[in-house]
């Protein structure tokens, strides 16, 4: 049987891909997140997926059979690629863009094993509320937008943001399900386990 490996230290991808019964070992990996000159933000988040998966395998060398699975989640807002916020003014500057708009969550997830890198890219739109510095200033303060693309959680308090969500609510969390288990699938790695 083949196993996985999650290159990922995001807790929510670990919980996510328990979810639907997959068997895997968790490993962080750290690479350059910088977004390269002319980039589109579908290029950017596969780059940073494969490049997770990739350093990942590259740590079990010996055991070519080994899948590794990477992603990578941004948010998009009218063509600018919003990551995690530093501090409390970037965070708020990016909760103001994002009020009263619609936005792509796109995540790349990739998968190498046998010497190959497979990757797919899922955006999803998400509609936001009108919100106000205040709010989004007392939200800084609860600590969840930290470590999250675009400084919020669909999952958490961050709830209280969406008008509407289009596509894969999975995706937005950091990890499409029903894209990731087809191409594990395809790879000889069972979900559902
Ligand atoms: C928009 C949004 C993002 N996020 C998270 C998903 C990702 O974990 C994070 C974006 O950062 P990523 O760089 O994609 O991932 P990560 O640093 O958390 O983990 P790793 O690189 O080790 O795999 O933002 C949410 O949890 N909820 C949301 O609603």
């Amino acid at each position: 049987m083949k196993s996985l490996i999650l290159a990922s230290a995001s807790p929510r991808r670990k919980e996510l891909l328990q979810q639907i019964g997959v068997r895997f070992t968790q490993v962080s990996v750290d690479i350059d997140e910088s977004v390269l000159p002319n980039e589109t933000p579908e290029t950017y988040v596969l780059r940073l997926a494969c490049e997770k998966s990739k350093v990942g395998h590259e740590r079990f060398a010996d055991s070519p059979s080994v899948g590794v699975l990477g992603s990578d989640t941004s948010v998009v807002i009218n063509g600018a690629i919003l990551g995690k916020p530093e501090n409390e003014e970037e965070a708020v500057s990016m909760l103001m863009r994002l009020s009263g708009k619609t936005h792509d969550v796109i995540t790349g997830v990739a998968l190498t094993i046998l010497g190959e890198t497979k990757g797919l890219v899922v955006s999803t739109k998400v509609t936001f509320k009108t919100l106000n510095e205040a709010q989004c200033r007392r939200y800084w303060l609860t600590g969840e937008p930290q470590d999250k693309a675009g400084g919020y959680g669909i999952q958490g308090l961050g709830a209280v943001f969406v008008d509407k969500i289009e596509g894969s609510y999975s995706s937005v969390v950091g990890l499409p399900l029903a894209e990731t288990a087809e191409l594990l699938e395809e790879n000889g790695i069972q979900y559902w386990t």
